[in-house]
């Protein structure tokens, strides 16, 4: 696994134009996650056309867009960037029809993505390349109905994919390894932070770590070991603040002073085998359920989900920008 260094030199040709020439980008399913990378391609300049078979999408689609874009603006937008280069089309054909890469957004199911995939696939000009915004699964056991499965990649990207930079980049058993290629340079000349995977790694990257955190937390509320607030506060008052400067790697690697990684190794390597953890997922009875719904709803303390996005929006955007990762000012991102 690398992560891709920027910039990376243009890769070979792939798709009917280079990452660097994409103007129109198509978008299928536009909940949370299409929606949101729709404001983000949007927000770099592109027209977005998208689709998605919900009564309701288009509405959805724009009030999500709106929401989203004071945010992008404090980012600062692309030169001709317009929440009007969005087109929602009535039809999946019309959508990516002439697209120069689709981003698929729909639900979680594998017989649903099989099968999208593949109508995606036929109905997308040749050599397109389309990624799969799946949160797990493997994209061999997704690209098996498409005749072309050669174009097909995951591009799974953390939420809201227009704030967070991350996207995991990785083919399938029958992926042309110049869609990987071409996909990961193409999100980098979009704005995002790519990891290029070389395997299909279960989970990927992140999410097979925050996997790990989940389930301890399913685990600790389950058992009456802590609250709700209590697991979310123990991670923002804690190792949080420092996630967001470095990693887990790097941020244990403190611990152990002077010493470093190998120090801290010497004197902590053996709690690796305290039974701290639980590993099994808890059973997700009804139960805990209604503890971590009831948990949130006190945590929100009145904040709607709008109220809670616009915060943890204007957040990240401190975060980004008190970490070098932006420019301190729209000023200065000009410059
Ligand atoms: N919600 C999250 O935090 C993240 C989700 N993902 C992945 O993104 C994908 C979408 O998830 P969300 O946006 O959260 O779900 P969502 O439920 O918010 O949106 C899914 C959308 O797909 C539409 N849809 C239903 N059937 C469809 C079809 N046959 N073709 C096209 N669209 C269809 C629905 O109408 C809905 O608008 C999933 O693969 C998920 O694993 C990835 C990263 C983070
Ligand atoms: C909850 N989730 C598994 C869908 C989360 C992701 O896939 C990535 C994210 O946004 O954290």
């Amino acid at each position: 696994m690398t992560v891709i260094p920027s910039p990376t030199p243009p890769p070979g040709p792939f798709s009917s134009c280079a990452p660097e020439d994409v103007r129109r980008v198509a978008c299928v399913g536009a909940g949370v996650i299409g929606g949101g990378w729709a404001a983000h391609f949007l927000a770099r300049g592109y027209d977005v056309t998208a689709w998605d078979p919900a009564p309701d999408a288009a509405v959805r689609l724009h009030r999500l867009i709106a929401a989203a874009w004071p945010a992008l603006e404090r980012l600062g937008l692309a030169d001709g960037a317009s929440q009007d280069r969005l087109t929602v089309t009535a039809t999946l054909e019309e959508a990516v029809t002439e697209a120069q890469f689709v981003q698929e957004s729909a639900p979680e199911k594998l017989d649903l993505k099989r099968g999208l995939l593949a109508r995606l696939d036929a109905a997308a000009p040749a050599g397109t390349v389309i990624a799969s915004s799946t949160s797990g699964y493997p994209m061999t056991d997704m690209q098996t109905q498409a005749a072309d499965p050669g174009r097909l990649v995951v591009g799974h990207p953390f939420n809201p994919p227009y704030l967070i930079p991350l996207v995991e980049v990785v083919g399938g058993e029958r992926t042309d390894p110049a869609a990987v290629e071409w996909a990961s340079r193409f999100y980098e000349v979009a704005g995002k932070s790519v990891i290029t995977m070389d395997r299909e790694v279960p989970g990927f990257i992140a999410n097979r770590l925050q996997e790990a955190l989940w389930r301890e937390a399913l685990h600790m509320v389950t058992n009456g070991e802590a609250t709700v607030a209590e697991i979310d506060a123990s991670i923002t008052e804690g190792p949080g603040l420092r996630w967001a400067v470095m990693g887990p790697m790097l941020t244990f690697a403190l611990a152990g002073g002077e010493g470093g990684m190998a120090h801290m190794l010497d004197h902590f390597g053996p709690s690796l085998k305290s039974p701290w953890t639980r590993l099994e997922a808890p059973e997700l009875d009804r139960a805990l359920y209604e503890a971590v719904v009831a948990g949130c709803d006190e945590a929100a303390d009145g904040r709607s989900i709008a109220d809670l996005v616009a915060e943890r929006d204007r957040g990240v955007i401190d975060i980004l920008r008190a970490t070098g990762r932006l420019p301190r000012t729209a000023e200065e991102a000009t410059r």
